[in-house]
């Protein structure tokens, strides 16, 4: 089974693209939302969180998440320390949902790919772009994060110019409909090189 990496910068579409493979009946990974279950329900991950950023990192069971982000977003060490502890955890479950998958291939959706090295995993990789104004303006939308929150996290992502030159495909998610038609087209192609292995 294939893995297709799906990634893009912040709010640039990615969970909205993934929905689209999801209508094609792709299965698909959010590693994001895995990222977050797993900060819920791991109490190796809670005590490692709490051992770096302090006792104010959780209320309970439950991340504070706006705190660990006011520490990280602001500061690559810890920013580092945070993925170091996340990401391996993210990986074991996605090798175990794998198992569970039956598809031609599979979708691994992760907000940062290339910055991790995460995308030598996987057999193609996707990027979907947005100018940054009409991003900023969805998550202005969308969440109530300010413009310097938003630009702090851009700042952690690699550019749209170096991802684009390790891409497969490119999605460029402006109309929601020309986007659907993209994701059509990558899909076909995807199918199509599995044929000619
Ligand atoms: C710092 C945390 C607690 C903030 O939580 P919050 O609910 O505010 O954000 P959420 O997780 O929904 O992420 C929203 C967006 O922020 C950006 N972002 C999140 N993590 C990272 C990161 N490690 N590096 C760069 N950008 C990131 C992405 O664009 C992402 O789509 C959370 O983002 C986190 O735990 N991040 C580290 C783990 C990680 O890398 N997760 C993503 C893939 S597993
Ligand atoms: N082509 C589009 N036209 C209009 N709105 C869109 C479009 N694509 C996505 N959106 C909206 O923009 C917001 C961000 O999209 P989405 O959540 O898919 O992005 P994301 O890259 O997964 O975000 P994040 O980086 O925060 O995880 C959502 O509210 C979504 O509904």
């Amino acid at each position: 089974m294939k893995i297709v990496g799906l990634t893009g910068g912040i709010g640039s579409g990615k969970t909205t693209v993934a929905g689209f493979f999801k209508e094609l009946n792709i299965p698909v990974y959010i590693a994001d939302e895995a990222g977050k279950r797993l900060m819920n329900t791991s109490s190796e991950i809670r005590k490692k969180i709490i051992a770096f950023f302090g006792e104010s990192a959780y209320r309970g069971d439950h991340p504070d998440r706006k705190f660990i982000a006011s520490k990280v977003f602001n500061d690559k060490e810890q920013l580092s320390k945070l993925n170091n502890i996340i990401h391996p955890a993210v990986e074991a479950d996605f090798k175990n949902w794998l198992e569970t998958q039956s598809s031609e291939y599979v979708i691994y959706e992760a907000a940062i790919l290339f910055e991790t090295g995460g995308y030598e995993k996987c057999d193609f990789n996707i990027l979907v772009t947005a100018p940054k104004e009409i991003r900023i303006q969805r998550l202005q939308k969308r969440d109530d994060s300010s413009v310097k929150e938003i630009e702090e996290r851009m700042d952690n992502q690699w550019s749209d110019e170096r991802k684009s030159q390790m891409a497969d495909f490119l999605i460029n998610n402006e109309e929601l409909a020309e986007t659907k038609l993209q994701v059509e087209h990558i899909h076909d192609e995807i199918l199509k090189a599995g044929k000619n292995c």
